[in-house]
This record gives structure tokens, C-alpha cells and sequence, in this order.
């Protein structure tokens, strides 16, 4: 197959970005979209250049020359819509992220990961920011085995004041699955382990609640601390700020074990960097041995082509460039169905160690 034509379902922000990546792919062609808003719809089929409107899901999988899908419909409607193409058609489907927000959901998806007859792909994309595609590969050498692996994310808080983007309404699954399931899938993938153990404590520091405030959204848990034990003996740690007006967007990870230390920063240029703030300083990966011969500082810079297709890091970018490899027959996903439960599932038991003030065993 040399162009995959592409159905893209939910056309808002994420929408929009997927479509933008999509048309820089040299083998990649969005051919339908859709979303219950239309005008929605109407605009994103315009941003591809020209893709045909479908009111509804049944009317897209009703499309003959699709080759996949991708969805990008809020979180809540990530499984039904599974349910749905697996009930209708057999395509690859890129899948947002988080992958389920109810646990009861877990059941079918398994079941789903075992019958379905078509790739599918969950969209952890923090895999591809290149800071974090290099650290990951550099960090169990870089410290002899990695004993400490913590992440920090710090940003501002832009929900709910940007108006139907409601991500930490009832429907989110809530901050700890709906935002930290990258990290925790980041955790997983560094560790090359899976952990056992979670302890967290999260809370609400700032009245997030403003004149567009919808009246749905629960208290927004803006900050917060989970510990993860893994089974292997490593420890890890989610610091999540989302009121940290001066830092925009920004993660922060740092590996460390007995021969050193490597710390990966993210600084978020793309979609979330207000152009007023002008260049966001680049990202980097500092290596620092444990016998001093100083730290190595190596730059990551981003294509600029990739931060105006809207992405952050390229990541957006990367990921459907092997997302498309697949549709083609070249590989495998290397997020699968299995990687996208077990990030979910972290996330539950963070907001049950939260809530209850236990720990909970994974
Ligand atoms: N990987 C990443 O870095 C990111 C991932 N995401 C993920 O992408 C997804 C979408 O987020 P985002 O674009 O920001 O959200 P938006 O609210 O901007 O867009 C979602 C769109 O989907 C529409 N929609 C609602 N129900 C359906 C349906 N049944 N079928 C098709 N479309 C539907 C919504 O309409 P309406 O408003 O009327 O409900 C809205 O227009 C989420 O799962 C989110 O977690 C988001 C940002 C970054
Ligand atoms: O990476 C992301 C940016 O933040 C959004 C809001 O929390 C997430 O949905 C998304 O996955």
C-alpha cells in the first residue's frame, strides 16, 4: 500500500493535530472525517485538503476506500466507539489516550485485544518526544541499572477555560488517569518493569473555576504526588503541578542509579508555548556520571516544520510515522492495547490511593 487514507474521528483540538501530522506524512492521506459538532467537521475536512464529512461513526465506517482510523474523541468515548468498529469493520486504529476511563471497561478491552484482527495503536506519544526517546535508551546504561526514576510535570492550568475542552469534566476519568497515564506509561517503558504498589496523595490548590466554568467538572486535582514501587526493586515518582503559571508546560524526568545519572527536559514549545513568550529554550538531555568528569549536555532540537503542524516535540509527528509503517505491513504497534490498560489501570489505583489515603496493590 503506498498511501493509507485515513477516517479521523472527533475533530476538536487533538483532532486537528493528528490531521496536521497526517498531511505531512509522505504516505498518509486523511480521507473522512467526523464529529457531532459539524462545522467542526466541515473545517477539519478542509485542514486535509479536502475529506469527506460524516455526521456520524456509522456513516464514516460506511466509507469503502479507508485504510485506518484514528480516534480522537473525548475519553469517554474511546470504548464504545471500539465496540463499534470492531462490530462493523476490520481497519488498524490509532487510539487516544487515556484508553478506558471506567474500570468495568477492562473486560471488554481485553477481549477486544484478543479477537480484533487489525492493529491498534494507543497514542501515548510522550514516548516520542526526542529528550525522552533518548533518555530512554541511554538510562539503564547511563546509571547501571536504574534505581529512582522520577518525573515532574509541571504546567498551567488551561481547562476548564478553553470552552468545550472540558478535559477534567465527569467524562476525563479525572487528572491522575486522564493526564498522568503518559507518565505512567513513560515509567513502564523506561523500567522495562511493571509495578505493584501505588501510594498517592493529590489534591485541588487553586479555585479553577472561573466566569466559564460549565457547572460540570468535578474539583480538578491540580497537584499531587504518587509512589510507585516496581517489581524489580525500583522506585518511582509522579510530580504533578498544573498551576505553575510561570512554567507553561514542561516535564522533567531524571533516571538515577549506581554509576550516574541522567535527567531528560521537556520544556513544551508547541501547542501549549504562548507565542508572546517567545522561543522556548530547547530541550535536552544532561548526562552526568557518577565519577566526575562533568556532566554531558546533549541538545535535542525540534524540527520546526513538526511545531507547526501544532505538535509538541514532534511527537505527534513521529508517532504517526510509525503508526503508518504498520498500516503498510512494516511492523508492529509499539503501543499496544496491553500498554494502554496497564496505564489506566495505574491511574485508577492512584486516585483510589488518593482518595482512600492507602496503598494500593496493582
Ligand atoms: N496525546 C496527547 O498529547 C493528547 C491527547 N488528547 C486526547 O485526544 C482526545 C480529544 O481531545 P481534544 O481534541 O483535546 O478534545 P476536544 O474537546 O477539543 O475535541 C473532541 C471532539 O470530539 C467531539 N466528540 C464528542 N463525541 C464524539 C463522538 N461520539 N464521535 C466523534 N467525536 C465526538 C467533541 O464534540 P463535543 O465538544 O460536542 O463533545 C469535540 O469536538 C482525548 O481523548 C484526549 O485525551 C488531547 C490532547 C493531547
Ligand atoms: O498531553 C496532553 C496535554 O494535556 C492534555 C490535558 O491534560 C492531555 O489530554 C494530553 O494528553
Amino acid at each position: 500500500m503506498s498511501m493509507v487514507r485515513y477516517g479521523v474521528i472527533g475533530c476538536g483540538m487533538m483532532g486537528c493535530e493528528h490531521i496536521q501530522n497526517i498531511n505531512l506524512l509522505p504516505h498518509g492521506q486523511v480521507v473522512a472525517v467526523q464529529d457531532p459538532v459539524r462545522d467542526l467537521a466541515v473545517s477539519a475536512a478542509k485542514l486535509a485538503g479536502g475529506a469527506q464529512v460524516c455526521d456520524t461513526l456509522e456513516a464514516l465506517l460506511a466509507v469503502q476506500d479507508l485504510d485506518a482510523l484514528v480516534i480522537v474523541s473525548p475519553n469517554d468515548c474511546h470504548v464504545p466507539q471500539l465496540r463499534q468498529i470492531a462490530a462493523t469493520r476490520t481497519l488498524p486504529i490509532l487510539c487516544e489516550k487515556p484508553l478506558f476511563t471506567a474500570p468495568e471497561d477492562e473486560v471488554f478491552l481485553r477481549d477486544f485485544a484478543a479477537s480484533y484482527g487489525a492493529p491498534v495503536w494507543v497514542a501515548m506519544e510522550y514516548r516520542y518526544m526526542p529528550p525522552i526517546a533518548l533518555l530512554r535508551d541511554e538510562a539503564q546504561e547511563a546509571t547501571g541499572g536504574i534505581a529512582m526514576l522520577s518525573i515532574r510535570e509541571h504546567r498551567f492550568p488551561f481547562l476548564p477555560k478553553v470552552g468545550a475542552w472540558n478535559r477534567f469534566n465527569s467524562r476525563s476519568g479525572g487528572t491522575l488517569v486522564e493526564k498522568c497515564c503518559h507518565f505512567f506509561d513513560l515509567m513502564r517503558l523506561i523500567l522495562r518493569d511493571e509495578p505493584v504498589r501505588v501510594m498517592a496523595s493529590a489534591g485541588q490548590a487553586v479555585n479553577h473555576k472561573d466566569e466559564t466554568y460549565d457547572g460540570r467538572a468535578p474539583d480538578i486535582w491540580d497537584n499531587g504526588y504518587v509512589i510507585l514501587d516496581f517489581a524489580g526493586g525500583a522506585r518511582a515518582m509522579l510530580e504533578l503541578c498544573m498551576f505553575a503559571e510561570g512554567s507553561r508546560y514542561q516535564e522533567e524526568i531524571s533516571a538515577m542509579g549506581p554509576a550516574g545519572k541522567i535527567e531528560a527536559r521537556v520544556p513544551g514549545p508547541g501547542r501549549f508555548w504562548p507565542v508572546h513568550l517567545g522561543d522556548a529554550p530547547v530541550p535536552q538531555v544532561i548526562v552526568s556520571p557518577r565519577v566526575p568528569k562533568g556532566p554531558r549536555l546533549i541538545e535535542v532540537p525540534v524540527d520546526p516544520t513538526l511545531l507547526a503542524a501544532g505538535d509538541h516535540n514532534g511527537s505527534t509527528y513521529y508517532q504517526h510515522e510509525r503508526f503508518n509503517a504498520v498500516v503498510r505491513g512494516e511492523g508492529r504497534p509499539e503501543v499496544t492495547l496491553a500498554d494502554g490498560i496497564a496505564a489506566v489501570r495505574i491511574g485508577l489505583a492512584a486516585q483510589e490511593s488518593a482518595a482512600t489515603g492507602r496503598a494500593v496493590a496493582i
